[in-house]
């Protein structure tokens, strides 16, 4: 852990892969063995704390946050001061040997709360495109790196790496046409009461996961979605992580309780919009952020996905800030809002 506290807002990479196997629909990526994959989390820093499948997917919590493993695609999110794009040469290299070629990445993140404590190559976003553009296969040429900024005082900005080559582009068809997105929350601030239920009595005589999944029922977190199976862990003393799985769809929630620098996340994958709203006004109740921000990602072109957050937030004490949005030829629209709470 930095001296100053733990970084809570996470790194996210996002890999699509594209293969002549036939049977790369079913397992792919998934065949890869798992102590390759350990390997490379230990070279970014981190490790499986507890993991879950099911027909569709592979989800693991690390000690940094999440991996979710589908036979064509790499969800990787790690927080604290992991080196996450260390991971994507060698996923590649291993996926290669089940007959399976990078064709999509996407690099997203928020800001840090102390980005000094951040180690190559995440000190700065100049040094991560650096970073993406030496260490990414030259097929992925279409490229793209943006921030989305926030207008308020608030120094919080999004940024987001892309970079395809045309296989990514019919892979992200699927999406497209499914109406599929993906949603992104980062809260700070917490509620300070609301915090506490993320940290552990002390000597409690449980496991990691039995006081994981105690937190999910206590906090609410499992009404977020009753379908999903769920593999969560509390850290001791504190922090708490969770793996929310539903047929394709992932579900993921990490909380850094600590006061001064705390934080929660939320990210999932949806095709209804209402059942978005739902989910993320359920979320905010647990947490009770005094700032927070929800970043929207959709393939479908016109879809206005990021509609109805403002209103739906307005009820909880929630004022919008600001909102950006830009065009990226891997992912679609993505639009950043801001909200913080009209107390402050
Ligand atoms: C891994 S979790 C959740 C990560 C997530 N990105 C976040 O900050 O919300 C981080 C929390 O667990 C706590 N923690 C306790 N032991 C830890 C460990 N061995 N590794 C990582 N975090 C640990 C940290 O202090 C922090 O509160």
């Amino acid at each position: 852990m930095a001296v100053s506290g733990f970084e809570g807002f996470e790194k996210r990479v996002e890999l699509r892969f594209s293969g002549d196997d036939p049977t790369a629909g079913e397992k792919g990526l998934r065949r890869i063995d798992f102590s390759k994959i350990e390997k490379v989390l230990h070279a970014v820093q981190c490790t499986v704390v507890s993991a879950v499948g099911n027909t569709r997917f592979d989800a693991y919590v690390l000690s940094e946050s999440s991996l979710f493993v589908y036979p064509t695609k790499i969800i990787i999110k790690t927080c604290g001061t992991t080196q996450l794009l260390k991971s994507i040469r060698p996923l590649a290299d291993h996926a290669a040997t089940v007959g399976l070629t990078l064709c999509g990445c996407r690099y997203t993140r928020g800001s840090f709360i102390f980005p000094h404590a951040q180690p190559h190559p995440h000190t700065s976003f100049n040094e991560e495109i650096l970073f993406l553009e030496q260490n990414l296969p030259k097929n992925l040429s279409i490229k793209k790196a943006a921030v989305l900024k926030s207008k308020s005082k608030s120094s919080h900005k999004w940024h987001v790496f892309t970079a395809c080559d045309s296989a990514a582009v019919d892979a992200r068809a699927g999406d497209y046409a499914s109406g599929l997105f993906t949603v992104e929350i980062c809260m700070t601030e917490l509620d300070r009461v609301l915090a506490r239920n993320f940290f552990r009595r002390f000597k409690d005589g449980k496991t990691g996961d039995s006081a994981g999944s105690e937190m999910t029922d206590v906090t609410g977190l499992r009404s977020v979605n009753r379908h999903a199976l769920v593999c969560d862990y509390a850290f001791d003393p504190c922090g708490y992580s969770m793996n929310g799985v539903d047929g394709p769809r992932y579900s993921t929630v990490h909380v850094t309780p600590e006061d001064g620098f705390s934080y929660a996340s939320f990210e999932s994958v949806y095709v209804d919009r209402d059942e978005f709203i739902e989910a993320l006004q359920k979320v905010v109740k647990v947490f009770r952020p005094a700032a927070l921000s929800v970043s929207t990602t959709c393939a479908a072109a016109g879809r206005e996905v990021w509609r109805g957050v403002a209103k739906a937030l307005e009820p909880l004490g929630l004022r919008v800030r600001s909102r950006a949005a830009d065009e990226f030829p891997d992912a679609g629209t993505v639009v950043f809002q801001t909200f913080a709470a009209r107390r402050k």
